[in-house]
């Protein structure tokens, strides 16, 4: 099936900073949940913001569902933005809500960009779009200031959902909601993406929150995607060393037995390789080389490249053979 999401070699740099993303690849298909997980400064935002066309692309293609984005310029980009069939969920939904607005006009903002259908139109959809995330249309008179943590959640959800989207982007969507209504969202996402046949992207530091829902996960380190592939093989049996250790470090996740927590977290944390970008960037060599036991020059040299291996991909020199390296009993003294 094609990819309604195809991110194909993606640089971003941002002026002197250097580079942030690196040559990332990755898909997401129509009514799917992709994970990308990644620490803080490995360039998840940067990645969500690139695919809404406001990171500086510097090589790759980004294309959903046909339309190459990355080749959209002037009237064609601003036509295909107000479309509304990519639509960004911001990190903090209180602060992207405006203040002013009441909850309907909010929801139907995205609606009146396009000029779709009269006022009382517009309203109908956004009272339906309230529903479909399970919020109760009489709060459409509300200000944002007056709703909970989870329903404003809720409102930047029915406001992206209103333009009927192909794709939708969540940045940390549940990092600022307590654990009942993380899993409300989460659940939402779930139904949406039947219910609506859209690709969704939920991007996360937090693996628990993804493991429920993703099916399947991109591993983003320092710029560079480090493996990616179906979230149960993935969190199962990590083919990178840094997927390893972020599955030692998530206590409450299913991992294959013969890999031992107390083995995987001595992979971790080491000082970073001095020879490394600056500020976390993607460097000349692997990112995760400093803090890798199964380090060798070739990693200090180059990263490896993304590699398919059977449905799964991984960038690591070493990923046919890194396991073997854990019986060793040296590991367990990091
Ligand atoms: N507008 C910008 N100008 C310069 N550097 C930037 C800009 N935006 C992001 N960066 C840098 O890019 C790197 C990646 O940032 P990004 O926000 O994408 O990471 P992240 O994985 O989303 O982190 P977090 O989980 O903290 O949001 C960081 O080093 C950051 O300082």
């Amino acid at each position: 099936m094609t990819a309604l999401l195809d991110v194909d070699g993606l640089s971003v740099a941002f002026g002197r900073g250097g580079r942030v993303l690196d040559r990332v690849s990755l898909e997401a298909r129509s009514g799917e949940v992709l994970g990308v997980i990644g620490e803080t400064g490995s360039g998840k935002t940067t990645l969500a913001r690139a695919v809404v066309g406001l990171s500086p692309v510097t090589a790759g293609r980004i294309t959903v569902d046909g339309t190459e984005l990355t080749g959209l310029r002037g009237r064609a980009l601003r036509d295909y933005r107000r479309s509304g069939a990519v639509q960004y969920l911001f990190q903090d939904p209180l602060r992207s809500l405006d203040p002013d607005l009441t909850v309907r006009d909010l929801v139907a903002e995205p609606l009146a960009v396009t000029g779709a259908g009269s006022r009382e139109q517009r309203a109908e959809r956004a009272a339906a779009a309230l529903r479909q995330v399970g919020l109760d249309p009489a709060l459409a008179d509300r200000l944002p200031g007056r709703l909970s943590g989870g329903q404003r959640q809720r409102v930047s959800i029915a406001r992206a959902v209103v333009t009927r989207p192909r794709l939708l982007l969540a940045d940390e969507p549940v990092s600022a909601l307590d654990a009942s209504n993380r899993n409300h969202v989460l659940r939402l996402f779930d139904r949406l993406r039947h219910e609506l046949d859209v690709a969704v992207v939920v991007i996360s530091h937090d693996l628990s929150s993804l493991a429920g829902i993703a099916d399947r996960i991109a591993v983003l380190y320092r710029g560079r995607v480090v493996e990616q592939g179906p979230t149960a093989e993935v969190l199962s049996r990590p083919l990178h060393p840094y997927t390893a250790l972020l599955t030692a470090s998530a206590p409450r996740l299913r991992r294959e037995p013969g890999l031992p927590p107390e083995r995987l977290r001595a992979l971790g944390p080491r000082p970073a390789w001095s020879g490394a970008g600056a500020e976390g960037g993607p460097g000349s060599g692997c990112g995760f080389a400093g803090r890798c036991p199964f380090v060798a020059d070739a990693c200090r040299e180059a990263p490896a490249a993304q590699r398919r291996a059977g449905g799964r991909e991984v960038a690591c020199h070493h990923a046919d053979n890194w396991h073997d390296g854990l019986t060793e009993p040296a590991l367990t003294t990091h």
